[in-house]
């Protein structure tokens, strides 16, 4: 068996990323940029005035000054100020040459074209002006490669001047459930029968990553069928997702049908708990991922492979999951030979193990956002001890 890391690492080597696509500035949110964004465009382009008010020289304080004119955002005014002359001025509006401060209007007492100050303070030069330049200026590279366009980054895109942006392209994920029990969730179930939950739950996991998502229902347990429909789908996606089937039972026939139809399977089992039996492998250029049919098994497989895979094939350059650390609750077992992933609440810096190892059992994880790791041999534990988890959400 491979460790975690290592399994990581073979994952995100059989992979590259996607080609690059040139997007509109609306449609590119999500997407990770394909290389460095330079400015334009210098921000603010000229200085302006943060504030409603008049625009004059401190050094006249307090006044009064002669009010020759306006400036608004959009419509600048176009002369110079002497000492004691001033203009309207509006929030976002050019500062005119000559002014070195900002007199806010509710510190003005205006009476026809004359104003002066009220407030007893004398007025600093640079009040209420935004800077030339004091966003970012023209050239500056103001994102980086593999920046996740989210609001901010679009938003600071548009500024700098660009209407549309080079990304990488999000990867195509076809789910696919397996096993001759499952039925879609909703259908009566028999004693035989159980729902597939593992659908929705990789749908509600992918749901805010970069990527489109297919669900290809659920295949039996018959290796033709497995084979015809896994064929089908290799040519039509960019990941396929299976969960079940993936253990050593006589049902557990993904990987034989993988192998049947021409995958290249790079490795399977890992030294980890839930899910050891996880598979990876290629059918020409599609990547397959075979997640176990528990599960928590399928859910923290996902975690590990799925995401960071659709990650770095999207153009994320650190696709793994972040490792944060706090204070355990509970004591906390003897590691065994497997890494093991434990389902836990964290809340307010304490984190809290639930206690089943069971991975057939969905109420625990309905309840976690987060997975303490448990590196194999880890040193049991006692509360209160700090202990590195992933955040779930
Ligand atoms: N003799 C051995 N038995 C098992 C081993 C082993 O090493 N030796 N490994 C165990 C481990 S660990 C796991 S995890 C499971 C994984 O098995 P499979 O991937 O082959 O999954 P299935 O047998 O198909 O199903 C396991 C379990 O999960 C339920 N299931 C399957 N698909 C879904 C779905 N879409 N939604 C909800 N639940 C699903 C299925 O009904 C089974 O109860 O193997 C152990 N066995
Ligand atoms: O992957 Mo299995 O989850 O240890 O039951």
């Amino acid at each position: 068996m491979i460790s975690v890391a290592e399994a990581q690492a073979r994952l995100l080597a059989l992979a590259s990323p996607l080609p690059s696509v040139e997007l509109e500035l609306a449609k590119a949110a999500r997407h990770y940029l394909h290389g460095p964004l330079h400015a334009k465009r210098t921000q603010p382009a000229a200085d302006l005035s943060a504030m409603d008010g008049y625009a004059l020289s401190s050094a006249a304080f307090p006044g009064p000054w002669h009010v020759i004119g306006e400036s608004a955002a959009g419509r600048p005014f176009a002369g110079a100020l002497e000492h004691n002359q001033a203009v309207r001025i509006f929030t976002g509006a050019h500062v005119p040459a000559g002014a070195d401060t900002i007199l806010i209007q509710e510190d003005a007492a205006r009476d026809g074209d004359t104003v002066m100050a009220t407030a007893k303070d004398t007025l600093a030069p640079g009040m209420h002006i935004r800077t030339a330049g004091g966003d970012f200026s023209s050239g500056d590279t103001v994102l980086a490669t593999g920046t996740m366009l989210e609001a901010g980054p679009c938003a600071l895109a548009a500024m700098a001047g660009h209407g549309t942006v080079r990304v990488g392209r999000w990867p195509h994920v076809t789910i696919v459930a397996t096993g001759d029990e499952l039925l879609p969730p909703g259908r009566e179930c028999s004693a035989a029968e159980i729902p597939s939950s593992n659908s929705p739950m990789l749908h509600a996991m992918l749901s805010n990553l970069p990527c489109e998502i297919m669900d290809a229902g659920i295949i039996a347990d018959r290796l033709t069928d497995l084979e015809t429909r896994l064929s089908a789908l290799a040519s039509t996606t960019d990941i396929i997702v299976t969960t079940g089937g993936a253990s050593v039972g006589d049902h557990d026939l993904v990987q034989t049908a993988l192998r049947n139809i021409g995958a290249d399977i790079d490795f399977w089992k890992v030294a980890m708990r839930p899910g050891k039996p996880v598979m990876a492998g290629k059918i020409g250029d599609t990547i397959v991922l075979g997640l176990p049919g528990n599960p928590s098994s399928a859910f923290v497989t996902a975690f590990l492979f799925l995401l960071p895979l659709i990650r770095h094939m999207a153009g994320s350059l650190s696709p793994l999951p972040e490792i944060f650390e706090a204070k355990s609750d509970n004591p906390l077992f003897q590691g065994g030979n497997r890494a093991e992933y434990v389902r836990a609440r964290v809340e307010g810096g304490a984190i809290t193990a639930f206690t089943t190892r069971d991975s057939g059992l969905v109420s625990p994880l309905s309840h976690s956002n987060a997975l303490i790791i448990r590196d194999v041999d880890a040193p049991a534990t006692p509360s209160g001890a700090a202990v590195q988890y992933h955040r779930l959400f």
